[in-house]
């Protein structure tokens, strides 16, 4: 099987796992996996579709610029230049985005800042650190319509061959040497918000009797 095959079916697997999990809400998301170093190609989702679908045009080969490669009808995800951005700058293999009602709460709760500092959870371990007492911090950027300007501001966080940013009221995008490290990442933070909204939720109720 041909890398572009075999690269299209891992990320038709795990398109289809975020999809059991309902992270795909009214048409959000946008997936990718790279195909080639160099020059640089990936695949990235088709804009606009519902990404709990499974079709044969769900995916389309781009170059380093997030140019389409292939003759056909289908527009790459508006949010492709993000993705371009990492694959140009690391070795990240797979890049993940999704809108989750955790994901932008999180930005809500915790407003004016520029970062996120999480400690003090076991979970903090599948984003590799394992020490104790480790901290992780996540940057939070603000969501700006107009894409190119967006991925400059992403782009200021985009240091290493796997990370995550949050994206003010709008989502995560988080990468990893391959499309396992990608959604270990994921998972790890969605995680970790998910807890933090329920202790703050729980400290507010109990702090008000
Ligand atoms: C309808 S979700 C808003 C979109 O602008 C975007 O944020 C998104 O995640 C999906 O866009 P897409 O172009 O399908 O990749
Ligand atoms: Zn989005």
């Amino acid at each position: 099987m041909s890398k572009y095959f075999s690269r299209w079916s891992d990320l038709a697997a795990i398109k289809k796992e975020l999809a059991d999990r309902d992270w795909f809400f009214g048409t959000s998301g946008n997936l990718s996996i790279k195909v080639s170093n160099d020059p640089v190609t990936f695949l990235v989702t088709a804009s606009g579709k519902d990404k709990r679908k499974f079709t044969n045009h769900d995916f389309l080969l781009v170059d380093s610029n997030g140019e389409k490669l292939e003759d056909t009808t289908s527009k790459p995800s508006a949010e492709t230049l993000l993705h371009a951005k990492i694959y140009n700058k690391t070795n990240a293999g797979c890049v993940l985005h999704v809108h989750t009602i955790d994901n932008n709460v999180i930005t809500e709760l915790y407003k004016n800042e520029t970062h996120i500092e999480f400690t003090g959870n076991e979970i903090i371990k599948a984003l590799g650190s394992w020490e104790q007492d480790a901290k992780v911090s996540i940057p939070i950027i603000a969501n700006i319509a107009h894409i190119p300007t967006l991925a400059e501001q992403f782009d200021r966080y985009v240091n290493g061959d796997s990370g995550a940013i949050l994206i003010e009221n709008h989502g995560i995008t988080v990468w990893g040497k391959d499309a396992f490290e990608a959604k270990k990442i994921l998972e790890a933070w969605e995680f970790l918000f998910s807890y933090q909204i329920k202790v703050a939720t729980i400290k507010n109720v109990v702090g008000s009797f």
